[in-house]
């Protein structure tokens, strides 16, 4: 029974989409956490079927100071076991202690370093008592976009009866020595474009067919990810500051027993895309865009835009926390990095989507961090993997983190941040 048997035996837990099991991680977490004094266990049901678990480490000062929020999800993302060196709910460790499984990284890391972390404050530091209220959460379907999990808990009466003042979420790994910081994410749309044309005898040159319809579209929509991909290339931006758009499904032709019909222009044709826009997008531009000259209906074509989020607060600021001496909060766990002999490299926009916008969007400052340095980024790829070492050092790492922050006695009041850090 050790930091790494526990994690490894957390990662077993088989919680990919479509099925994810939250019943087991709960009741292997609950029982972590009766390991460990002081830390209070409640299972909250947003629906009937999907449990939230929520554990808090009282803090002396409370109710006057706000609490803080480390945050994980329990779900993950679909594996393809057969493309992996080593199954993905193994959690099979090499001999230089790589650890394989799904959820290594992206997040159940995390998740277990938080309890780690406490564990360790009070067997290292009996005396120490949080100020703060510390909360650690477990949200399911984060994966599929927060809204029965995050999105649900922040509506919630329990959640405003915790007084959230600052939140740590996911993070990524960094490839370097220094451990990356996110104060935003970007937005994700699904979009969905649909072609109508005439149909028509396979071998017949016309005009206004469904697939040329969509083509046409496709290359419009590749000239616009080739223009702002160009930018990431030379060096003016980050991948995460621009908005992307990549194809993530093509769905046309008639089916046959054996594949498709061959000689038939089929009438219908569609294609589905992952956009996503940094926390500065002009949305109303992009809606513009996207009627004008994605999916115009001149073309014959229609479009739906599944908005999987928002890009302002609630007080119409763009979704990013502050990182500078006037967020003391930053500060703080700056300095708590530090202490723990870790360096930030330039905090950035995270690339893809976490459970932090639904905190950014009431105002509540959140940072994405994962401790992962010298790692390969692998979230949502084949093999999936963490060294035991890197795992360990990130537990460290919270140990300093959760006890500055619980510990932080100032105030923050949140503010509009306009304009890009970068
Ligand atoms: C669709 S909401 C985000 C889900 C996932 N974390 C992603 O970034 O893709
Ligand atoms: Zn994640
Ligand atoms: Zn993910």
């Amino acid at each position: 029974d050790t930091p790494i048997s526990r994690f490894q035996n957390y990662l077993r837990i088989n919680t990919a989409h479509p099925n994810p099991n939250y019943t087991s991680p709960i009741t292997y977490l609950i029982n972590f956490a009766n390991s460990i004094p002081n830390l209070h266990s409640k299972v909250l049901h947003l629906t009937p079927t999907i449990p939230l678990l929520l554990l808090t480490w009282p803090g002396t000062s409370t109710p006057s100071l706000p609490s803080i929020l480390f945050n994980s999800h329990l779900d993950s993302v679909p594996a393809e076991p057969e493309k992996w060196t080593h199954p993905p709910f193994s959690a099979h460790k090499t001999s230089d202690g790589r650890i394989f499984a799904r959820g290594a990284q992206d997040d159940k890391c995390i998740g277990m370093q938080y309890l780690e972390a406490i564990k360790t404050i009070q067997s290292k530091d009996p005396d120490f008592k949080p100020l703060r209220n510390v909360h650690i959460l477990y949200v399911p379907e984060e994966e599929v976009g927060g809204f029965d999990g995050m999105g649900k808990f922040v509506e919630t009466k329990e959640f405003k009866e915790l007084n959230v003042g600052f939140v740590m979420d996911e993070g990524q790994a960094s490839t370097n020595d220094e451990f990356r910081v996110f104060y935003a994410d970007r937005t994700p749309w699904h979009m969905v474009i649909k072609a109508v044309g005439t149909p028509g005898h396979g071998s017949r040159l016309y005009d206004n067919t469904a697939m040329e319809n969509l083509m046409k579209s496709i290359e419009v929509i590749t000239k616009f990810r080739e223009s702002k991909f160009d930018i990431v290339k030379a060096g003016l931006a980050a991948n995460s500051e621009v908005i992307s758009v990549n194809p993530v499904f093509l769905k046309a032709g008639i089916p046959s027993p054996t594949g498709f019909v061959m000689n038939m222009q089929p009438s219908e044709a569609e294609a589905g895309f992952d956009i996503r826009m940094p926390p500065t997008a002009d949305p109303q531009l992009m809606r513009k865009i996207i009627e004008e000259q994605w999916a115009p209906a001149w073309r014959n074509m229609t479009y739906e835009i599944t908005e999987k989020g928002f890009l302002r607060d609630n007080m119409g600021c763009p979704l990013m926390t502050l990182t500078s001496d006037s967020n003391p909060w930053w500060s703080v766990f700056n300095e708590a990095v530090t202490r723990a002999g870790g360096k930030l490299s330039k905090p950035e926009i995270l690339a893809s989507t976490t459970d932090a916008r639904f905190m950014r969007r009431l105002g509540i400052p959140t940072f994405g961090f994962s401790p992962m340095k010298n790692t390969p980024i692998l979230l949502h790829d084949h093999n999936e993997f963490l060294k035991d070492t890197v795992y360990l050092e990130g537990i460290k790492v919270y140990e300093s983190i959760i006890k500055s922050l619980s510990s932080f006695e100032g105030s923050y009041e949140h503010r509009c941040n306009a304009v890009s850090q970068q």
